[in-house]
């Protein structure tokens, strides 16, 4: 016989629970890890609340993955290219970057193991953007990232603040 007492407790932390956003991760692609000039920045061309705006490639990462094999995958089914993962881009929390829909997003520096990126997926551009802060901010970025843009110039060395 069912224990009405555990059922109802179930019941009521269904109700008022607010599923947990999925985590996710991004990353900042660099031409290579000795001196960096360039990050790969992708344009979204979905969905449209978000078309048209730069971001760092990504996606969400899956139940029962880890966040940085999320992220080869992501990049592999979006770019079509094999990365090779360093640090992660520290964030004011550990649970990484806040979004604007509450979620996390964790960034990791990464640089291009084998393959040549197309915007396969989710883009319909790829640019390698110099290291700067003019070129960077120049793009019209998803309003979140700007700060990992600063934390990112920051992390190579390249901040002129
Ligand atoms: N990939 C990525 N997503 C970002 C960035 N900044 C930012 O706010 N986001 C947001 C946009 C989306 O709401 C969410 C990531 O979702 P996504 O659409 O890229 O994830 P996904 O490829 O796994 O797509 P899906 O399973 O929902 O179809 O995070 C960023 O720099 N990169």
């Amino acid at each position: 016989m069912t224990n009405p007492t555990a059922a109802a407790s179930r019941d009521d932390g269904a109700s008022t629970a607010v599923p947990a956003k999925r985590p996710v991760v991004g990353a900042a692609i660099l031409d290579e890890w000795d001196a960096p000039h360039c990050l790969l920045a992708a344009r979204r061309s979905a969905p449209e609340s978000l078309r048209g705006l730069w971001e760092f490639p990504g996606g969400k990462v899956e139940a029962g993955e880890e966040p940085r094999e999320a992220l080869l995958r992501e990049v592999r089914e979006e770019l079509g290219v094999e990365l090779e993962l360093g640090a992660e881009i520290a964030a004011p929390d550990p649970e990484g970057w806040l979004l604007a829909n509450g979620a996390r997003m964790r960034v990791f520096l990464a640089v291009i193991a084998s393959g040549v990126p197309r915007p396969l997926e989710d883009h319909d551009r790829l640019e390698w953007t110099d290291l700067t802060d003019r070129d960077l901010h120049a793009l019209d970025w998803i309003p979140a990232d700007r700060p990992i843009v600063d934390a990112l110039l920051d992390q190579v060395g390249l901040s002129t603040a």
